[in-house]
């Protein structure tokens, strides 16, 4: 099992993903932004790291939102979300071939990681604060 966190970044009601390096696992997919745990490390302060790698930007505000596993056909994930109001700085793509803010209601529209329906759907069921 591996653990990854991700991070649910809201602009007005729409969230950010986030399309996956093409040359990486999974490459061409979206997904939510975030990444691997490394050894030591908390989810929250995996989720900053993470971020702050990715996409350059410093998180204020958030809250562990839900985790869920899925089985990809070699692995299995642990992911643990976020829900992220407020960060300082622009969004940068740094590894990512692209990110849109999206309407999650519109998810179908995309290509998106497998183990990240749950977190939309639950999204979009209005189920957070
Ligand atoms: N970052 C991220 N990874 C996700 C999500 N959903 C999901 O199944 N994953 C999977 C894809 C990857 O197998 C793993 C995260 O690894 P990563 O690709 O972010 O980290 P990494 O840079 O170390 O990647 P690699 O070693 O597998 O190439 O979790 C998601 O929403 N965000």
């Amino acid at each position: 099992m591996i653990e990854v966190t991700a991070g649910i970044i809201f602009k007005n009601d729409k969230i950010l993903i986030a399309k996956r390096p093409y040359d990486k696992k999974f490459g061409g997919k979206w997904e939510l932004p975030g990444g691997k745990l490394e050894v030591g490390e908390s989810i929250e302060e995996c989720m900053k790291r993470e971020l702050k790698e990715e996409l350059n930007i410093s998180i204020r505000g958030h809250e562990y939102y839900i985790s869920s596993d899925h089985e990809y056909d070699t692995f299995k994930v642990r992911i643990h979300s976020f829900l992220i109001r407020d960060y300082i700085g622009e969004v940068l793509l740094i590894e990512h071939e692209d990110i849109h803010w999206i309407n999650p209601e519109d998810y179908q529209n995309y290509d998106i990681l497998a183990a990240d329906l749950p977190f939309i759907k639950k999204i979009i069921r209005g189920e957070y604060e």
